[in-house]
């Protein structure tokens, strides 16, 4: 997959004038990279993220893909190089995991086409890297929280997206398999933008991590530089100590009230 260079600029939205959920914001995902958005509920991640995958319309600034407004890019464009994974799932969808998978295909197929054998190799491939492989001919509706999430991140692989926007993709999945999407994203080498609750994932997984709070970013850097104990204090109303593990080395942080 290749990867896009992300570009915010002055970026906001409301609901309605003098409401503001996002104040202007403006930083840059090098090609590759993967930025962590944290912060508290209600802090406007996933305000940020719908603005980055065109749901919503800035009321100021842009969101530049490799120096091209997503705005003046046709919908099926921004569908070839934007792929989503939401915290909100199909519930009642009466289709298989495989055809699920092969939905992520819709914006390569030219118009009328059903996907060739290519097509069906990378919703394989897909499902194979989230080892749902066994999963291909289940209905999703009879599938686990954990296991549809996972389903989804198969979908937004096989879309072979240049820009992947996740909002709280670790949600619903037990330990190993937060780990395993983590690696697994981490490896595809195309750009990610994820929201993360969990600020020792975004720590050990991240480029880069943007705190925001109340609908303004505080921060914006490497994780040891940003998620300072007074950055979360400030951000989260929370107490955090910064340890070192051993033997590896990597931070920890522990939080208390
Ligand atoms: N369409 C809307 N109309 C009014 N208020 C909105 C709208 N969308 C978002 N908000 C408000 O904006 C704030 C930010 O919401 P958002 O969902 O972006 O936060 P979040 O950081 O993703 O929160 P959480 O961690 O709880 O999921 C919230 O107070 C929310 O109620």
């Amino acid at each position: 997959m290749t990867a896009a260079a992300l570009r915010v600029q002055d970026l906001s939205w409301g609901p309605k004038q003098d409401l503001p959920v996002l104040h202007p914001t403006s930083f840059e995902v090098g090609a590759g990279r993967i930025l962590g958005i944290v912060g508290a509920n209600g802090a406007g991640k996933s305000t940020l993220l719908r603005l980055l995958y065109r749901f919503l319309r800035p009321d100021t600034g842009q969101v530049l893909l490799d120096d091209r407004d997503i705005w003046t890019m046709s919908a099926r464009d921004v569908a070839r190089n934007i792929a989503v994974v939401l915290q909100e799932q199909p519930t009642d969808f009466a289709l298989t995991v495989r055809e699920i998978v092969a939905l992520g295909r819709t914006p390569h197929l030219s118009a009328f086409a059903s996907g060739g054998a290519r097509d069906a190799t990378i919703v394989m491939d897909a499902l194979a890297q989230l080892n749902l492989a066994d999963f291909a001919d289940r209905m999703f509706g009879t599938l686990s929280g954990g296991e549809r999430q996972r389903v989804m991140v198969a979908r937004a692989l096989a879309q072979q997206p240049r820009l992947l926007v996740l909002d709280e993709p670790t949600n619903h999945l037990d330990i190993r398999h937060q780990l395993e999407v983590l690696i697994l994203i981490k490896g595809l080498g195309t750009t990610i933008v994820t929201s993360l609750h969990d600020i020792n994932l975004a720590a050990t997984h991240a480029d880069d991590v943007l705190v925001l709070s109340k609908g303004e970013m505080l921060t914006f850097g490497p994780p040891d530089h940003v998620l300072t104990e007074e950055m979360i204090a400030r951000s989260f109303g929370v107490r955090a100590q910064r340890q070192h593990l051993h033997p590896s080395g990597d931070a920890h942080l522990t939080f208390h009230l």
